[in-house]
């Protein structure tokens, strides 16, 4: 019998006999308000912040919550199977952590600790490139779960290998290639406060430790580590990338690559034609463009034009068990969850992230089973309705 993630909440209400309740809101939308409080100006601006006036991040909510689930009645729901297939993999629930860079910044054990987190509850989780520690030790935090790596694409081609190089030895089977990020967003909340956790050493330990990086470097990172900034800086990203360059990275990863940041059905077609395995549907949490199309209302075409030729996941605004369930009846296979995740990471570490997964997990395992489903592969588009009022 497949594990029933709803028992959580049953776990919640059994341990109230003792008087106990849980640490953090149950409410996964009260943590961000909860973290403002916590963390200083500058780290909660750039994690709850967003591009431009934040109209992107708001319609990336407003496009989940105006699709209304229509629930069905007497179906049998009382065996229930969340688990589904994902680049080969078969993973027990239809959700990973999304790449979340700079943890550190929320809480002192970072990364390993949201990958521990994951680990334990057999979610995977997407090691950021801008991680706070080197993908080495997180992987050795992982133990034997599934690794995926985020790869931001460095302008030099023998960082980018030698990324690929260490992220295959570490054991990371997949590759996340963000394609939205070639600059940073104009990002008020960010400029306001003159803060960027680069410039402070934070997010660059993958580089700092890299062999091909310091080897473009005229002195030891520790000897002058403002010149290993700038080094940083400028071969973060590459604006200068177009189709064509995804030959080099086919060539250099033999196992699935999945390239996050699509919304337009061509540039589906196009990552479909260059030999790439999946596409996350993501407008990077309203964090890139101000005024794009709301991620959930760019989903289906992509995965339309995705057809049976690409894998599809879905991040974006998803903060609850209902957006779960939107996302995958709009053809989305698993979802990537973003700040959620980071915001219990700062509130409550290792813990904290567990809580977050676990509630999600429970919330939407209710939905489904409210709304008449035993198992993810039965949604559809039919499911929901549009709210136009
Ligand atoms: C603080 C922060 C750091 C992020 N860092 C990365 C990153 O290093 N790589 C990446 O591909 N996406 C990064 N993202 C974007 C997430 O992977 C994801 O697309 C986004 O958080 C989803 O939106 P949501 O937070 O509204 O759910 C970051 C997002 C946040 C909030
Ligand atoms: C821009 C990156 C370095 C980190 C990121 O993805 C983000 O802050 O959204």
């Amino acid at each position: 019998m497949a594990k029933h993630w709803a028992d959580f909440q049953y776990e919640i209400y059994l341990n109230g006999l003792t008087g106990a309740v849980p640490r953090l809101p149950t409410d996964l939308t009260r943590l961000e308000a909860l973290t403002e409080r916590r963390l200083g100006p500058g780290p909660v601006g750039y994690v709850a912040g967003s591009a431009g006036d934040g109209s992107t991040a708001r319609a990336n909510r407003a496009a989940l919550e105006r699709r209304r689930i229509v629930p069905r009645m007497l179906r049998d729901v009382h065996e229930r199977d969340l688990s589904v297939e994902v680049l080969g993999r078969c993973l027990p629930a239809p959700l990973a952590l999304a790449p979340v860079g700079v943890l550190s910044i929320m809480h002192p054990d970072a990364e390993p600790a949201a990958a521990r987190a994951a680990a334990a509850q057999g979610v995977p989780y997407i090691l950021s490139s801008a991680s706070s520690t080197p993908m080495e030790q997180v992987a050795e935090a992982m133990g034997d779960a599934e690794r995926w790596f985020q790869l931001y694409w460095p302008k030099d081609r023998e960082v980018a290998r030698s990324f690929l190089n260490r992220a295959r030895a570490a054991g990371y089977t997949a590759l996340f290639v963000t394609l939205d990020t070639p600059l940073l967003s104009w990002r008020p909340r960010d400029l306001d406060q003159a803060y960027l956790p680069f410039l402070h050493g934070v997010g660059t330990a993958n580089y700092f430790s890299d062999p091909a990086f310091r080897a473009g470097l005229a002195k030891p990172v520790h000897e002058d580590p403002d010149a290993a900034v700038t080094h940083f800086v400028g071969m973060f990203a590459d604006p200068g990338k177009t189709w064509p360059d995804l030959a080099f990275l086919r060539e250099n990863w033999d196992g699935p690559i999945v390239l996050k940041g699509v919304l337009h059905p061509d540039d589906a077609r196009q990552a479909a034609d260059a030999g790439m395995d999946g596409v996350v549907v993501s407008n990077h949490g309203g964090r890139q463009v101000a005024g794009a199309v709301a991620a959930a209302d760019a989903l289906p075409g992509v995965v339309e034009a995705a057809g049976d030729r690409l894998t599809v996941l879905f991040d974006s605004g998803v903060r609850t068990g209902d957006d779960v369930f939107k996302a995958l009846a709009l053809g989305a296979r698993a979802v990537l969850l973003g700040r959620p995740y980071a915001y219990g990471l700062a509130l409550d570490g290792q813990a904290g992230v567990e809580h977050v997964i676990r509630c999600l997990l429970a919330e939407f395992d209710l939905t489904l089973a409210l709304s008449g489903h035993a198992s993810p592969s039965a949604l559809s588009p039919a499911d929901l309705v549009e709210d136009t009022a």
